[in-house]
């Protein structure tokens, strides 16, 4: 048992993603074998890292490319070449049996009796059911395989589609007549794209489906998730609902389970990024104007409206709050401690100073905190973690207090603090602050973007504004729904649920 292992492989910190997703989902459904992910070198440290956390095994392989522009242009799929580095799966000769998952597939169910089938077993593909898809495939690993395998694609034309499918289906042309026990169910390997075309089977089997495969241009990790509502945005093109299901199922995995992986990892990088301590935090927890704090929205709308909720007195209280001020003077040079901070009144796409003897606010805008000079910054840091997004009747309470390990500065991932973490995990999250989960999304997006990219602990620290506030509309649910979707538990499998629209 031991001796066999769920492989996967991933060249860049986008499919890594993925590949984490991959062996959280196989760890969700219970499995009793071993994770190993294959990378090449060009990973970033916190990806490598968090690997290395969630998988038993990562193998660094060279990375094998077919060059063979020619049919990868016939599969609209240039980037592909680089799938050949697969087959170096067959090197990995400690493990008697192995399961290949493509970084693109999500678990849905155990698939550990796939070890029961024997070389090259492998589900067909839905585009040619001649063909199997090398997306899910059982194999035996052997340096001879492989040797044959790397001779084999070495000659010309040897991959039909320029990518490692093309080349394992020459190779093991064998599989469309010889022996049915090696055409593994589709619900093995459920391209999720071809769902248009058999909708009423997907409804009928959706129950048994296992893995889900987003073979494709389109990734998951290139869309963004929003947890509050759990909806998708970005290029989603004319997915159908049931797609969106897959995706949405992708991405709860990702959010439960793989990224607070990557912001604790975060976090042991970049130690001295946790600026905000435990008792900080036990500090501003008790303070009256968390929403998180308040019972009710009437009591949060009282409170702001008396006078404990306008900005001065906030920083007022920030600051004569002795123990604060004290953790503060431990790390900073106490002679700096000085609160110079400005606050922006943003209203209606106009930023405009206002002063602390500014009466207190009275209407329900977006604010942010500011730094101002050099001086204040590492005091203001504090503050910068609260971001207060007062839209209506909503007092969000924004940014790494309740949140952790935020992904906010133009060179990658920003550290929290154990307390962040754990308030994160104890279901404070924000999803309106700076650290919204949008925000990580998008920082994720551009370091995908940047491949490969290192990251650099010596970036200052970057204050951005918050997201435009696009959901204000109806606040108010959102605050309770806010606190709802923090605490949910994870669920397993497919939620039903319709995407707008497209409800029966
Ligand atoms: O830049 C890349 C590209 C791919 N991969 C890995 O290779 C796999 C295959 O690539 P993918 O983008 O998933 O291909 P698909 O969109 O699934 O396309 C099909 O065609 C590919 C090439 O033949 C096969 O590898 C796939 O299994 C098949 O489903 C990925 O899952 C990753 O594990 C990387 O690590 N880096
Ligand atoms: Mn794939």
């Amino acid at each position: 048992m031991s001796s066999e292992a769920f492989v996967t492989l991933a060249t860049n910190d986008g499919y890594a993603l993925g590949a984490l997703v991959v062996a959280e989902s196989l760890r969700k459904v219970g499995t009793q074998r071993n994770l190993v992910v294959m990378v090449s070198r060009t990973l970033s440290d916190l990806i490598r890292q968090t690997l290395q956390n969630s998988f038993d095994e990562v193998v660094i392989v060279d990375e094998l490319n077919s060059n063979d522009e020619q049919h990868l242009r016939l599969l609209a799929r240039p980037e592909l070449g680089v799938t050949f580095t697969k087959i170096n799966c067959w090197q990995l000769e400690k493990y008697s049996k192995c399961v290949f998952l493509d970084a693109d597939t999500v678990v849905l169910q155990n698939i550990d009796d796939l070890f029961d089938r024997e070389e090259l077993s492998a589900a067909p593909d839905a585009g040619w059911p001649d063909c199997f898809n090398s997306g899910v495939f059982v194999y035996k690993p052997s340096k001879e395989t492989f040797r044959k395998l790397v001779a084999f694609a070495n000659q010309q034309g040897a991959s039909f589609d320029g990518g490692d499918q093309g080349l394992l289906n020459a190779f093991f042309s064998n599989w469309r007549s010889a022996d049915i026990a090696r055409h593994l169910p589709f619900t093995y390997n459920v391209t999720s794209n071809t769902f248009y075309s058999y909708v009423p089977a997907v409804t009928q089997f959706r129950n048994d489906i296992r893995v889900v495969h987003f073979a494709g241009a389109l990734k998951p990790w290139q869309l963004t998730y929003n947890p509050q509502n759990e909806q998708l945005s970005g290029n989603l093109g004319g997915q159908h609902t049931v797609q969106r299901e897959f995706l949405l199922a992708w991405w709860k995995v990702m959010y439960e389970r793989v990224w607070p992986r990557l912001s604790k990892q975060n976090q042991q990088l970049n130690p001295s990024q946790s600026i905000i301590t435990e008792s900080d935090i036990s500090v501003l927890k008790s303070s009256s104007f968390l929403w998180m704090n308040f019972p009710s929205e009437k009591e949060k709308q009282s409170a702001f409206e008396k006078r404990s909720l306008s900005f001065p007195s906030i920083i007022d209280d920030l600051f004569n709050d002795i123990s604060i001020r004290e953790s503060l003077k431990r790390k900073f040079s106490a002679d700096k401690f000085l609160p110079r901070a400005e606050i922006f009144h943003l209203k209606q796409g106009q930023t405009k100073p206002f002063h602390r003897t500014q009466p207190k606010i009275r209407h329900y805008d977006s604010f942010q905190f500011q730094e101002e000079s050099l001086s204040s910054e590492k005091i203001l840091s504090l503050f910068a973690k609260q971001q207060y997004t007062m839209n209506n009747s909503q007092v969000g309470f924004g940014g790494q207090v309740l949140n952790y390990g935020s992904l906010t500065s133009d060179q990658g991932v920003q550290a929290g603090s154990v307390a962040h973490r754990r308030a994160w995990e104890a279901g404070h999250v924000d999803y309106h602050g700076r650290d919204s989960f949008s925000n990580i999304q998008e920082q994720l997006e551009r370091n995908i973007a940047q491949q490969p990219q290192q990251y650099h602990p010596s970036q200052p620290r970057q204050i951005t504004p918050p997201p435009s506030q696009a959901t204000s509309a109806s606040s108010t649910k959102q605050s309770s729904d806010q606190t709802k979707a923090a605490t949910d538990a994870p669920s397993g499998g497919i939620k039903s649920t319709t995407a707008e629209g497209e409800k029966k």
